[in-house]
Order: structure tokens, then sequence, then C-alpha cells
């Protein structure tokens, strides 16, 4: 069986080491796994070689359409369980695309990583619309769940899915990420976390952006919003470190 991952350049998996560059673990030097495949389109995703291949007309800020070929790799679970193996980091963060679209296959593939060397962290990247298949989710040590808000531009009943909040939002393993690219996204985020009793403790904001230019000028309102709604402040790491490039 295998896994779909993304591409850095044809023929080559998205499969690194680096850092975690954002969220509660960030800093912690990581190998990252990035799968194929969104069940959303958000108009500033900045992967959207996971999902926008040619033909696939929703919009995007970048109107790009990708190759699949180019862009898609299938790897064996083993396979990918051993180049995981292989990186230094005994941290694994999978994410995409949606990568619990592909949770049976994940599962399988986690398996295969304890067997070849056990002890890894094992962290997932969610849009939090998806549940973890139920041979996944016992094995996932940290789901950083990231429900899109309107600026998106999904449909809200697509992008936020009520049964699925109330489970991740009761869940401590699971840490709340929003995007916020303008102050006034913040009403929304504040909605939610009173819907669904969101821990300020697992709830982070980060900045739209995929600069280090824009990124500095949003974090400075959006630190302050922090301090005054309790809530936690996460930057993109990667991005000031590397840019915006594929495999870091
Ligand atoms: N270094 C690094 N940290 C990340 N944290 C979340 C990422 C993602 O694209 O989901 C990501 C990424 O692409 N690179
Ligand atoms: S949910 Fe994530 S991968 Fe999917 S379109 Fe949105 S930003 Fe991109
Ligand atoms: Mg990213």
């Amino acid at each position: 069986m295998t896994l779909i991952l993304a591409t850095t350049t044809p023929g080559e998996p998205e499969l690194f080491a680096s850092l975690q560059g954002e969220g509660a673990s960030t800093g912690r030097p990581s190998t990252f796994v990035r799968l194929s495949h969104c069940n959303l389109a958000c108009q500033w995703c900045d992967t959207a070689y996971t999902w926008r291949f040619e033909g696939d007309n929703r919009p995007h800020r970048d109107e790009a359409a990708f190759e699949r070929k180019a862009n898609q790799l299938s790897l064996d679970e083993q396979d990918v369980a051993e180049r995981v193996a292989a990186l230094p980091p005994d941290r694994l963060v999978i994410t995409g695309g949606e990568p619990l679209l592909q949770g049976a296959a994940l599962a399988r593939m986690v398996e295969a990583l304890s067997a070849i060397r056990p002890g890894f962290h094992i962290e997932i990247e969610t849009n939090g619309t998806v549940a973890p298949h139920r041979a996944l989710d016992p094995l996932v040590h940290q789901f950083n769940v990231s429900p899109k808000l309107a600026h998106s531009g999904n449909p809200a009943d697509l992008a936020q899915i009520p049964e699925r909040l109330a489970v991740w939002a009761a869940d401590p393993r699971a840490f709340f990420k929003f995007v916020v690219a303008e102050p006034g996204d913040l009403d929304e985020v504040l909605a939610l976390q009173q819907a669904y009793a969101i821990p300020g403790e697992r709830l982070f904001l980060m900045p739209e952006g995929r600069t280090g230019d824009v990124l500095r000028e949003r974090a400075v309102w959006l630190a302050d919003i922090c301090v005054q709604h309790g809530l936690r402040f996460t930057d993109r790491l990667h991005i000031h470190l590397w840019g915006d490039t594929r495999g870091t």
C-alpha cells in the first residue's frame, strides 16, 4: 500500500529534516513528511501544489495550476518509514495538504516507523475537518489543528465541522492554530473559542504571510491582540530562515 506525497522536485518526495516552524513545538528538530491532496481550497494556501492540479479552478491568489505528475509521488509506507528513520530527528511532523485524508496508510507507516526506530513523537498538521482514522488516532501525540476562517475563501460548512471542532477542543493533544490576515479576523476566532470552550493555552494566532516582511508587519498588531485576549502567538520560523520554499 502507498502514501501519496508532495514533491520538492519531480520524482523527489517532500520528506526532510528541519525545525518545526509553527505552534507549540516551534524550534524542535523534526522530520517532515508532506502528503498530497486537500479537501479545502484556501485562497492564500502556500502549498497549492498539493491540491490545485490542472483543471481545478477553485480560486487561489496565484492562480497557479500544478501538473499532477510533477507534484505527486506514490511511495510504499515501509519506504517512507525507512526514510524518516534514517534522518536525525526523533520527532515526525506529518503535514500536507490534508494528511488525515490518508489516515489508514499513515497508521501503517507510523507502525512501520516504530518497528524500525521506536520512541518517535508524532505530530500531525490538520485543517480540522477530518476525523483521524481509528488506527492512527492512538499513535499520535499532538494534533496542530488549523480551522479555516472566512478569509480563506472556503464555504463555512466545509471548513468548520461543528462535531469535529467539539472533539478537538476536548482533546488535550490538540493545539489550535488560527491563521490571521487582518485584525478583523479576530472576531471569528473569539466566537469559535467561546462556542467550543477552547482553552487559551491551546489556542495560537499565527500571521498569514509568505515573506519575513509581511510576517513582521502583521506580528506587531497580532502580538498585541494575543496579550489582550490571553491567546498564544506563533510566528513562522521557517519562513524567516529559509523563505517560502519546498523542503524546508
Ligand atoms: N519548518 C517547517 N515547519 C512547519 N510547520 C508546519 C509546516 C506546514 O507546512 O504544515 C511547516 C513547514 O513546512 N516547515
Ligand atoms: S487546508 Fe491547508 S493545505 Fe488545504 S488549502 Fe487550506 S492551507 Fe492549503
Ligand atoms: Mg506550510
